[in-house]
């Protein structure tokens, strides 16, 4: 597909309409895969975060809240469902523009388009649905007393999503919160934004009400930390780094608001030795290589049986030769360039640690020969590897897997445990009851039995331990965004009798 001859000149989207940033500033934008500079984004500083959260405010309150946040969940179902559509009849412009972005491969960015269609629709449903689970009765054990629930919205939320899915990243949590009711402001990563912008111009396409959705673009430490840290929003959903996460969790507690926090991983992949180890290795590389390993969730930790090892890695290194590295435009192109500048200089330099402290770079670690411009890295196999180096510790976020051997179930678990993340973990063994056991053995928040990574919107994410807390996605991510009320009635005619009644004389 041929790139657009100019990427859209975007401003920061403010209660319904296009404003520039305060301070004039805009940020470049650079294709990775080219180091071409193609467009810019606006980079909001604290002064426009002030006018996005009083947007959202203005949005949630308008009317008493009767066309927005205290509507029929159909009234906010009906906006998501039109979002949806606009998503599909774009869904080539954006995945191009996504791709351009980032760097990844346009069949991925087209498959993220669907998705995020696909999650829109799945919450207009739970908004249409919502309706019908309030005023659940509670069952109390004094007759005298009936109890009922009320789900309401919690009320101006910040997101703050990373660039690794940056569209999808932001539609996890936009969908769900614009479900329950709540109004928004979106920041997505300073790196890719371009198509978090392009959801503004469908918003204001399909008349979405002016202020319920509001996208500021900007660094995180000039746009991201003044939203976390404002009064007036109410919950703060993120996505990013642990770093960031425990920063945005210190705000947070200064006004005791609620976070839920998706974090990094160090993911664990177990191959048992009973298994067909092309299919096997299939899902390892798919595990850490898709999105050029740029993926929360990454099983890059391998732990092989030390009986198949050897061939395993055999056929690793073959599967990984073949993998297509080219411009992510081109056809059948697998593995992308990463995000920017920064990220290939500190993939690179995970990769030069682990040679100097003594791991084996068994395949890969370099620039692809064929690739003289952009930040492509090639398929990483990293073998001699010790549980106290840095690659086994650490979050790489790249195309960088590191493998080590095991001889018993119990040493598998071990490892698979071993590490302060607990985002997402998987087992690849023909026995399935074994499968069950190492599911529940391993501490994450998701498990994958006979392959990595798959997806669903119906599903709970989200992790334990340094990953995070809180789930988005089904069910669970729409009840991120709403807060549980109970009432409780009285409905007896008798008096309630605690106190003796005052003397009448
Ligand atoms: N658990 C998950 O579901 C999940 C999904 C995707 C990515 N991630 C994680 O995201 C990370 C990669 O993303 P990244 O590099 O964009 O992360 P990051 O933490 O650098 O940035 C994430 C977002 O936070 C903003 N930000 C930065 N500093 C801030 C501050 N002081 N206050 C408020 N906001 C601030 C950034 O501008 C960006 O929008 C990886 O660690 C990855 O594992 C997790
Ligand atoms: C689940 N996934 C892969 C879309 C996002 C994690 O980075």
């Amino acid at each position: 597909m041929a790139a657009p001859s100019a990427i859209p000149r975007r401003g920061l989207f403010i209660g319904g309409g296009w404003r520039e940033p305060s301070l004039g500033r805009r940020l470049p934008v650079v294709n990775p895969a080219t180091e071409a500079t193609i467009g810019d984004i606006p980079a909001a500083t604290a002064e426009d975060v002030e006018l996005a959260v009083s947007a959202a405010r203005d949005a949630f309150g308008r009317d008493g809240g009767r066309h927005w946040s205290r509507a029929p969940g159909a009234v906010r179902a009906k906006y998501l469902k039109a979002i949806a559509a606009k998503i599909k009849d774009k869904k080539s412009y954006l995945a191009l523009l996504e791709t351009l972005d980032s760097g990844k491969p346009l069949d991925e960015a087209a498959g993220d388009m669907e998705d995020v269609a696909a999650c829109f629709e799945y919450y207009a449903d739970l908004a249409e649905a919502l309706d019908g689970k309030q005023r659940a009765p509670i069952s109390l054990p004094m007759e005298n007393f009936e109890s009922y629930i009320l789900k309401e919205p919690i009320g101006v939320v910040g997101l703050i999503t990373p660039w690794n899915y940056p569209l999808l990243m932001a539609t996890w949590k936009v969908a769900p919160a614009l479900a329950a009711g709540c109004t928004a402001v979106l920041k997505p990563s300073e790196l890719a934004s371009l198509t978090c912008l392009e959801l503004g111009g469908i918003c204001a396409e399909i008349g979405l009400p002016p202020g319920v959705l509001n996208i500021i673009t900007g660094l995180g430490t000039e746009a991201g930390a003044p939203l976390a840290s404002h009064p007036h929003v109410d919950k703060i959903a993120f996505t990013g780094s642990t770093e960031t996460g425990k920063r945005i969790m210190i705000t947070a507690s200064q006004m005791v608001k609620p976070v839920s926090l998706e974090l990094g991983g160090k993911s664990p992949l177990i191959v048992f030795d009973d298994v067909d180890i092309d299919k096997a290795v299939e899902w390892a590389m798919f595990g850490c290589f898709a999105n050029a390993g740029q993926v929360c969730s990454a099983t890059s930790r391998l732990l092989l049986h030390e009986k198949i090892a050897k061939r395993f890695l055999d056929r690793l290194v073959a599967w990984a030769k073949s993998i297509k590295i080219s411009d992510p435009l081109e056809e059948g192109c697998r593995l992308g360039s990463v995000v920017s500048e920064g990220q290939y200089q500190k993939i690179m330099k995970f990769i030069s640690t682990a040679r100097c402290e003594g791991a084996t770079i068994l395949y890969g670690g370099a620039r692809p020969q064929h690739l003289k411009r952009g930040f492509f890295i090639e398929p990483t196999i990293i073998t001699n590897v010790s549980t106290s180096m840095q690659i086994w510790r650490e979050e790489v976020f790249g195309p960088v897997i590191c493998v080590k051997e095991f001889r018993t179930e119990c040493e598998a678990v071990e490892l698979a445990n071993d590490t302060h993340y607990g985002l997402a973990g998987a087992v690849i063994s023909n026995d399935l009851e074994r499968c069950e056991r190492i599911s529940k053995a391993i501490q994450s928040g998701i498990v994958w039995i006979n392959c990595s990574q798959p997806c669903f919107v119906q599903a709970p994410w989200g992790g334990n331990k340094r990953s995070g807390f809180g789930r988005e996605l089904g069910q669970w991510g729409l009840d991120n965004y709403l807060s549980v009320k109970q009432v409780t009635k009285y409905c007896s005619d008798e008096p309630y009798g605690w106190y003796r009644p005052p003397s009448k004389l």
